[in-house]
Formats: structure tokens, sequence, C-alpha cells
């Protein structure tokens, strides 16, 4: 792997980035809830092996058949950008190239802000199932994601900032509904959600439903890349109890308020 910079492909293939936009523009007219489905498959993507497009692989043990990987979507828009791209400039431009950029685009679609990717990525050609087990669970403490985020030169900023990602997209009952009933074998619900979203997240989530309902990961605009994914944490209106265990921790805790636009938070608190 060469060093990135932006605008690594302004002269083999100038209108790569355009590409790119208009394919992830296109699809997102049509279904905005992939922009959240972009934005995670680059996640997945870099934090095993690198961002080299290893997640793309479809292959009997490869990494998309991991459980965490399950759930991923989108895969459909990096195939039409590079299918495109293929006919403009024949093997220039990477996967983990166009999943970087799609990535970005996504968020800005979503009113997010947006940022110059540097490119410049080789794609790789090794994609292992085990190789999946260094992506976080949601079921993690705070200790567990620092540890994992650390493994990879993050520090409790990057993973506060990292995980707003949660700001847009959805997940299944399946990963939470153990909050809501039994938690911790106690016959109560997780005592840090919030009391009024425990009885609305029950009555969407029952007991003995079903566990692929989908459900926003940020109650109030999950089509919105916005700070309210951070104000739904500090309020116990976390979905995933690894998202809801930030306010629970002080170095994390700080993180989120200062996002939440808290005046405490901007002072240091
Ligand atoms: C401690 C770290 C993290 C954990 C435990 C975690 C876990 C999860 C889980 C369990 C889901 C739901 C999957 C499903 O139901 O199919 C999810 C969805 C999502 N995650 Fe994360 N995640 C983490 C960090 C991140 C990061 C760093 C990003 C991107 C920068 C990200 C982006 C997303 C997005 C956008 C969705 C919604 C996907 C969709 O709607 O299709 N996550 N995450
Ligand atoms: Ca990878
Ligand atoms: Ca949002």
């Amino acid at each position: 792997q060469g060093a990135l910079k932006t605008g690594f492909y302004s002269s083999s293939c100038p209108n790569a980035e355009s590409i790119v936009r208009s394919t992830v523009e296109a699809h997102f007219n049509k279904d905005p809830t992939l922009a959240a489905a972009l934005l995670r498959l680059h996640f997945h993507d870099c934090f095993v092996q690198g961002c080299d497009g290893s997640v793309l692989i479809d292959a009997a043990s490869a990494e998309r058949k991991a459980l965490p990987n399950l759930g991923l979507r989108g895969f459909q828009v990096i195939d039409d950008a590079k299918w495109q791209l293929e006919a403009t400039c024949p093997g220039v431009v990477s996967c983990a190239d166009i999943l970087a950029l799609a990535a970005r685009d996504a968020v800005d679609l979503s009113g997010g802000h947006s940022w110059g990717v540097p490119t410049g990525r080789r794609d790789g050609r090794i994609s292992s199932s085990s190789d999946a087990s260094t992506l976080p669970s949601p079921l993690d403490s705070v200790a567990i994601q620092r540890q994992k985020f650390a493994a990879k030169g993050l520090n409790d900023h990057d993973l506060v900032t990292l995980v707003g990602a949660h700001t847009i997209g959805q997940t299944d009952c399946l990963f939470f509904r153990y909050r809501l009933y039994n938690f911790t074998a106690t016959g109560n619900a997780d005592p840090s959600l919030n009391q009024a979203f425990l009885a609305q997240l029950r009555s969407v989530c029952p007991k003995d439903g079903d566990g692929s309902k989908r459900v926003d990961l940020d109650k109030d605009s999950p089509l919105n890349f916005d700070v309210n994914f951070f104000k739904n944490v500090r309020d116990g209106n976390g979905i995933l109890e690894s998202d809801q265990r930030l306010w629970g921790d002080d170095s994390t805790r700080r993180i989120v308020n200062n996002y939440a636009g808290n005046i405490i938070g901007l002072l240091g608190f």
C-alpha cells in the first residue's frame, strides 16, 4: 500500500469521484436508508485487515459470512459504481476506494459534513470470516470497545465520534431486546434505559415477537446525520447497550456531552 492522497485518480481516471457520487446519489434517491448501509460497510471493511475491500469478497468462508457481517447491506451500490468505473477506466479504481468515497457521499447526502477522501488503496485478496472477531459487539463494555479501537490506533474521542455514525440507520430487535425484559437475569429492564422510551420499545419488540423487526438507532432523526444520537445517549435513549454504556464512563461521557451540545461538557467538567 503506497501513500494515499486526495485526488489520486485525477489523471488516471478524472471522473472517478463523480461517477461514485452519481451512483450513490441515484441509489440514495430510491432508498435513503442505503446511506447507513454504505457507511457501515466502510467501517466493517476498515476494521478487518484495513480498508482493503476485504468485506466485499463473496466466498464460502469470507468475512461476509461472519456473524457481525450478516446484516450488511449496500453491496449492489458498490458493484454498480465498480461496473461503471470499469467501463470508463478499466482496472484503475480499487473497490476499497469506491467504498471510502461512497461512505463520504452517503454522509454528505444525509446532511452531514463532507470531507476530502485520500485515495490510492489497493484491494486485498484475503478475506476470512474468523478475522471478523476484531469487530465490536453491541454487548461490549466501554473497556472492551476502548480496547478494540485502541488496537487500531484510535482513542476515546475517535471511538465516540465514530460510533456517532449511529445517528443514521437501524438495528434488529434481536440485538437489544434482552435489555427490555430480563436484563442480566434481574427480571427487570436495563436501569439505564429511559422509562418512557422503554415502554415504546417493548411495544415494538415484544418478548417473544419477531426478532428481525427493525428499529431506528437514533429515534429522532434516523435519516439525518446530526447530533441527536448523542442527545439520545445522554437521555437514556440509546438503543444498543454498547451505545448507552458510553454515558456510564467518565471519559466517553464527557465527549458525548460535548457533541450533545451541553455547556457543562463544553467547559470540560
Ligand atoms: C462499539 C462500536 C460499534 C458497535 C458495537 C456497533 C454495532 C452495530 C449493530 C449491532 C448494528 C445493527 C446491525 C443490524 O441490526 O443489522 C449497527 C448498525 C450500524 N452501524 Fe454500528 N457499531 C459500532 C460502531 C460503528 C461505527 C464506527 C460505524 C461507522 C463509522 C457504524 C455504523 C453503523 C451504521 C450506519 C449502522 C446502521 C446500518 C443500517 O441501517 O443498515 N457503527 N452497528
Ligand atoms: Ca478490510
Ligand atoms: Ca440522526
